[in-house]
């Protein structure tokens, strides 16, 4: 697999990839830059290497350049203080590493790509644990929408509500084309407001229109109706997601990288810089919303539809 990725990226990399081809040299141009550094930058150039921490596994290809970040807290991946913590340290360490120029985000759980923030998380704490979580939800979103590492989700499961905003976070999202598996920004249906943030993603990615028609009703839609409405890219057979997933990012990783980032930078900087002006303030907000007996209520009524459910 690998090597056919490889021959991929070599095929379609212009300038430097063309003289490698020409000169017989099997090397991607990706590779040939990594060989140019000194190896005390990082990880040896030929290896892969893997780390994982609690709920979340990290594979890094340090030939392909690519790392690949599957979540892993069963039985839904939902979103908890633990794995968003973890998910921001990971993610800054990649992104210091040079040698790592793409990231795709998959799910260790068959059948769900992540539930969204963990409900439990947001009902019956304090308003300082409130506080705390927000945090690491903004830092989150933050780092992956401006990351400089070309971000694929690989969907292979369900995602709904913060479970989307990661995918939206990407640049560019692949999903499993099962019936069963849906994805939406859903909050409305929790009886809780997805915050602007959450809005102006979804907007930049599928349009006014569109999102508030998905916020209002909070719709989560089948791959079908996320690929018609653009909420994801591609619906490929569920086996073929992660193959897929690494041909898409050898396009991507073609394109040189500080023109790409420049580019993803202008496009999204004045979306993040809307929160990072009232971050304090919207921490506030989500504070004192989260913490209404009314909406306190909503969480543990949904928390109790969804156990009786299964019943
Ligand atoms: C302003 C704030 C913005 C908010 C953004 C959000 O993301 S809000 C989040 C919006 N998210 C949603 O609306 C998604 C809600 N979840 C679902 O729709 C479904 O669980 C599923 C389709 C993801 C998986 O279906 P499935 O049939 O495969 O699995 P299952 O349903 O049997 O669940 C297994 C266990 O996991 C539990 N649990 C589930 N989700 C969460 C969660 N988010 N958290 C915590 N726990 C959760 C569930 O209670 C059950 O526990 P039990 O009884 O074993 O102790």
């Amino acid at each position: 697999m690998a090597l056919r990725v490889v021959s991929v990226l070599k095929r379609r990399l212009g300038g430097p990839g063309q003289k490698l081809l020409r000169s017989g040299n099997l090397l991607s141009a990706t590779q040939h830059r990594w060989e140019k550094m000194p190896s005390s930058v990082g990880f040896p150039v030929t290896s892969r290497r893997s780390f994982s921490k609690t709920a979340l596994i990290v594979d890094v290809d340090h030939n392909l350049g690519i790392a690949t970040m599957k979540m892993n807290n069963p039985p839904v991946n939902s979103l908890s203080l633990e794995l968003l913590t973890n998910f921001v340290i990971d993610l800054e360490k990649l992104e210091n590493e040079k040698r790592c120029r793409g990231l795709i985000i998959t799910s260790a759980s068959p059948k769900i790509f992540s539930a969204g923030l963990d409900i439990t998380e947001m009902y019956g704490k304090s308003s300082a644990h409130y506080a705390e979580f927000w945090k690491a939800v903004q830092e989150l979103w933050l780092k992956l929408y401006m990351s400089n590492m070309v971000v694929i989700a690989a969907i292979n499961g369900s995602s709904p509500a913060g479970g989307c905003l990661i995918s939206l976070a990407g640049d560019y999202r692949i999903m499993a084309d099962n019936p069963k598996y849906t994805i939406g920004l859903n909050e409305t249906l929790l009886g809780i407001v997805a915050p602007f943030w959450f809005k102006d993603t979804l907007v930049n990615t599928i349009g006014n229109r569109a999102s508030e028609h998905a916020l209002q009703l909070g719709l989560l839609f089948s791959p079908t109706d996320a690929l018609r409405v653009g909420i994801v890219d591609q619906v490929v057979p569920e086996d073929k997601v992660q193959d897929t997933a690494l041909n898409v990012m050898s396009r991507w990783l073609s394109i040189p990288d500080h023109a790409r980032q420049l580019t993803k930078t202008m496009m999204r900087k004045p979306t993040v810089d809307r929160l990072l002006k009232q971050r304090e303030a919207d921490i506030k907000n989500f504070v004192s919303f989260i913490s209404r007996d009314s909406i306190q209520k909503s969480l543990h009524m949904y928390m109790k539809h969804l156990k009786e459910r299964k019943e």
